[in-house]
């Protein structure tokens, strides 16, 4: 039998061909089956038996499987480690199959390819965040970005040329970028720098002008012009979007929104390292914690949260944007009665662009319509309960909260309060909705009580009183009564009624007329109740989708609220105050703070110190002060201030001004970039270069510790030149770290340069750090002090101050490496550990002593006799 292949193995195969880069789960029943070489990799990915199922071509083959139930976690442990899954279901029932023929295989065709960029399913997202698939698609020289996140139906398009596209995708963190054969090699490391999958599509799905056409006939106009002007490069970006999920999805289009295009120049300027650094939705570790989402994230809604990630992500830039945003945020905190009122509602409110996205997708249920229903209900009954007068943001947000009510009323008057997850058993519509269904209901359910009373009647007539009736798959229902009365049962009279059907080893069966009559009564009406429920359904599921973009525009409403909600509350809590913003180059902040740090101190009880920061008049400020003297958290806290001031929010600080930022960059700290093959050093010098050839006069740009990577004198020159680059040629405000002590004497050649300093105290030979930034230059590094604190070993700490004394002496004499050569060597030999001796004679004496209690004469006799034993000692 080695050289044949099986029916099945054959159907298989040939699905398996058309996905070659898929794990294939093979459905099989109540399970999903994967073969060959897929199994073995699912198999060591998910950690499951891999076992062997028969032969093909004389080899065993190998496979696996998973209950169908529980395969969406396995979808997504496989999805994280890197694949993508094909699923294929069987799109017959055996009983279809067998009609064909006895041999017959269950036609089975793949129904959907699971991706990291398509997923929809609740339990495989991130309610908070978006999960972007995006793909990027050059014409002619120009590059363009589009993206979508299916699980919302937000379709967005930027034109972005190469050298912006690592940034974009920083901003936006997609899960898939989709690229076509052509450009493989060219972006394959940017978008994995980015934390993305690269899928590579042919270049067919990126022709501009078939991707046009698909894009018409997908929102069934004529031309796109009605959305924007769109260059050729953002229509073939659109169109491999949109093939891509044609494929993954099997025809099965999500509700696309109509395309936005988006503009740089409305966003603040973020690059990748940046935003890394500034840790706004990522923290250090890749998650949310610690990041400064985490800590100012208070909406009651996914919606709202993901707003709010998608504001934090790109600020504007645009003046009266900022204004109206601000305008909200502040009648939010005035009106506390109103935002009270409007969280209370919200948090009922479900995730209304994810339910919709799933029902048009068919992979929704009925609970995915009253997630809708009770959104809309919510909506109504927030716009009814908001005043009149209310910043225009709001007042616009207001009018989309409305005009849902006669689906509400379908959907109130069809469904039951609390449904079932799944439609396919029915028992979601209501009673009454239907009269039909209702008679129907009524003789399915009443067939249950007629079946009971007809068992004792039997049990009567027969005079046993253990006859059941019951059901199974093979007879339906039948009489049941144990092997010891069989030959009563099998005698007349009975036997003219029980008809005989089965006799098991203790239990003998029949049927009666009446019951098979019975039986066919209920069935049918069962079977007519779950038909009127599909029907139904599918009616209110088009009817749903038929205002899809009202209900999109409704749930944006409803997200608009929630945030602006929280960002008041936010403000309220934490005492923020709403910036003043201006269109000039103003940055003055007082008592400002950085959040994140201040959060994390909380538990601790320690305060946060606040800090003024100016960078109106001197629009640099060189900062100096003692290692862990609090500067990279006083760089950064004043760059968040400046991006929560552009969300719209207010900020942590008693009072700001700042003039518009156009783009902030921030070079803090250092990490080598092995996999790239650069080092720390390398690193430094790439994102400085790029500052000093980006910045504008708008910028914002944070500097901390440049040149620290390389010999001193090498540093210093660097981070001299950087300096004066900023201030000569960028413009830019900025402020800027260094241990380049130096360098304060800039402050003196350059006009906008001002020196500032992190305080300390000393105190007994240690420090004592006091976190206060103000104008002036640090006397000393601290550095050895602070490595003391540290736990550097007691004997390197004192050889590295003789060091220091040392090199200062040096230095002041002008002949520094005369001195290092004079410097003592070091006594590598480890010194003694300090012992633990008994108390002295003396020592034991003292210890008695009460001196208070002492008088003059006792005092000097006392000071004899301890005289006397330390002679007795010696
Ligand atoms: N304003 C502040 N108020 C209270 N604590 C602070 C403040 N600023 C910093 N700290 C505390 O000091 C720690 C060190 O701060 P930071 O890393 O900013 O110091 P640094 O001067 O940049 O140090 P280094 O020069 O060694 O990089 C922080 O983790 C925080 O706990």
């Amino acid at each position: 039998m080695s050289g044949t292949v099986t029916p099945m193995m054959a159907q298989f195969l040939e699905i398996k061909a058309d996905h070659p880069d898929a794990l294939l789960f093979y459905r099989m029943g109540d399970f999903y089956e994967l073969f060959f070489d897929d199994a073995v990799v699912a198999a060591g990915a998910l950690d499951i038996t891999l076992t062997k199922r028969g032969k093909h071509l004389g080899e065993d083959i190998a496979m696996c499987g998973v209950p169908h139930h529980a395969a969406e976690g396995y979808f997504l442990t496989l999805i994280r480690k890197g694949h993508r899954v094909a699923v294929c279901e069987q799109l017959e029932s055996p009983a279809e199959a067998k009609k064909r023929g006895y041999k017959a295989v269950v036609k089975r065709g793949v129904t959907r390819v699971v991706t990291p960029g398509t997923l929809t399913e609740d339990s495989l997202l991130d309610a908070r965040r978006h999960n972007f698939l995006a793909a990027y698609a050059n014409v002619r020289g120009a590059g363009a970005l589009a993206w979508v996140d299916i699980s919302t139906g937000a379709f967005s398009v930027l034109m972005c040329d190469e050298a912006k596209l690592g940034p974009e995708l920083a901003r936006l963190s997609p899960k898939e970028v989709l690229i076509s054969e052509a450009s493989e090699g060219d972006f394959t490391t940017i978008i994995a720098d980015a934390g993305a999958a690269v899928t590579v599509l042919g270049n067919a799905a990126f022709d501009s002008t078939n991707g046009e056409k698909r894009l018409n006939s997908l929102y069934s106009v004529k031309s796109l012009e009605g959305f924007g002007t769109f260059e050729r490069a953002e229509v073939a970006a659109m169109a491999a979007v949109v093939e891509y999920l044609d494929i993954t999805q099997k025809g099965k289009l999500p509700l696309l929104r109509p395309p936005m295009r988006e503009k740089r120049e409305a966003a603040m300027q973020i690059d990748a390292s940046t935003r890394k650094s500034l840790e706004l939705t990522h923290g250090m570790n890749g998650g949310r914690a610690g990041s400064l989402l985490s800590v100012i994230d208070k909406t009651q809604t996914a919606g709202g949260a993901r707003l709010l990630e998608r504001r934090l992500s790109s600020p504007s830039r645009d003046l009266s944007e900022i204004n109206a945003r601000q305008d909200a945020v502040a009648f939010c905190l005035e009106k506390g009665d109103v935002a009270a009122l409007l969280e209370d509602k919200l948090r009922e409110v479900p995730d209304l662009d994810r339910a919709l996205s799933r029902l048009s997708l068919e992979r929704g249920g009925p609970r995915d319509m009253t997630a809708i229903r009770s959104a809309i209900s919510q909506a109504r009954l927030i716009a009814d309960a908001l005043p009149m007068d209310m910043p225009e943001a709001l007042a616009k947000a207001a009018q989309d909260l409305i005009g849902q009510e006669p689906l509400l009323e379908l959907l109130d008057d069809a469904l039951i309060a609390e449904p079932p997850l799944l439609s396919r058993d029915g028992g979601f519509i209501a009673t009454g909705y239907d009269a039909e269904l209702d008679e129907f209901r009524a003789l399915r359910d009443e067939g249950r009580s007629v079946i009971a009373a007809l068992q004792s009647r039997y049990a009567e007539q027969t005079e046993i009183s253990g006859l059941k009736v019951k059901h199974n798959n093979v007879l339906g229902y039948f009489v049941e009564v144990t092997a010891t009365h069989s030959a009563k049962m099998l005698a007349a009279p009975l036997s003219e009624t029980f008809i005989h059907r089965q006799t098991t080893a203790n239990q003998v069966r029949f049927t009666t007329v009446e019951l098979s009559e019975l039986e066919t009564r209920i069935l049918n009406a069962g079977g007519r109740c779950l038909e009127i429920e599909k029907r139904h359904y599918s009616r209110l599921s088009a009817s749903i989708i038929d205002q899809a973009p009202n209900l999109f525009v409704l749930a944006r409403a409803l997200s608009e609220f929630d945030l602006n909600a929280a960002l008041a509350r936010l403000a309220r809590e934490e005492g923020w105050t709403r910036p003043s913003m201006t269109s000039e180059r103003e940055f003055l902040i007082t008592g400002g703070r950085h959040p994140v740090v201040e959060a994390a101190l909380k538990p601790s009880g320690t305060q946060f110190v606040a800090n003024d920061c100016n960078l109106s008049e001197e629009s640099i400020w060189l900062l100096t002060g003692p290692n862990m003297a609090g500067k990279s958290t006083y760089l950064r806290q004043n760059a968040l201030v400046a991006v929560l001031a552009q969300i719209g929010a207010f900020v942590p600080a008693k009072s700001a001004t700042i003039g518009v930022v156009s783009q902030i960059f921030s070079r803090v700290g250092a990490s080598d970039d092995l996999s790239k093959g650069q080092s720390t050093f390398m690193v430094e010098m790439v994102e400085t270069a790029a500052i000093l050839n980006q910045a504008d006069d708008r910028a914002l740009v944070i500097l901390d510790e440049i040149g620290r990577g390389t010999a001193t004198y090498d540093g210093l020159s660097i981070a001299w030149a950087t300096l004066e680059h900023l201030h000569d040629v960028n413009r830019c405000r900025a402020l800027f770290a260094t241990h380049y002590h130096e360098m304060t004497s800039l402050s003196d050649k350059l006009d906008t340069v001002a020196n500032a300093t992190v305080t300390v105290k000393e105190w007994d030979g240690d420090v004592i750090f006091l976190h206060e930034v103000k104008r002036g230059t640090a006397d000393r590094s601290y550095g050895v002090q602070v490595a003391r604190l540290a736990g550097l070993p007691a004997k390197v700490v004192a050889r590295a101050k003789v060091v220091l004394e040392a090199l200062e002496k040096g230095e002041r004499e002008g002949k520094q490496k005369a001195v290092i050569d004079d410097l003592p060597l070091f006594n590598a030999t480890p010194a003694p550990a300090p012992q633990k001796t008994a108390p002295s004679e003396v020592e034991a004496r003292l210890k008695d002593i009460l001196p208070d209690d002492l008088s003059p004469k006792e005092a000097l006799d006392l000071i004899y006799e301890l005289r006397g034993l330390v002679k007795t000692s010696e």
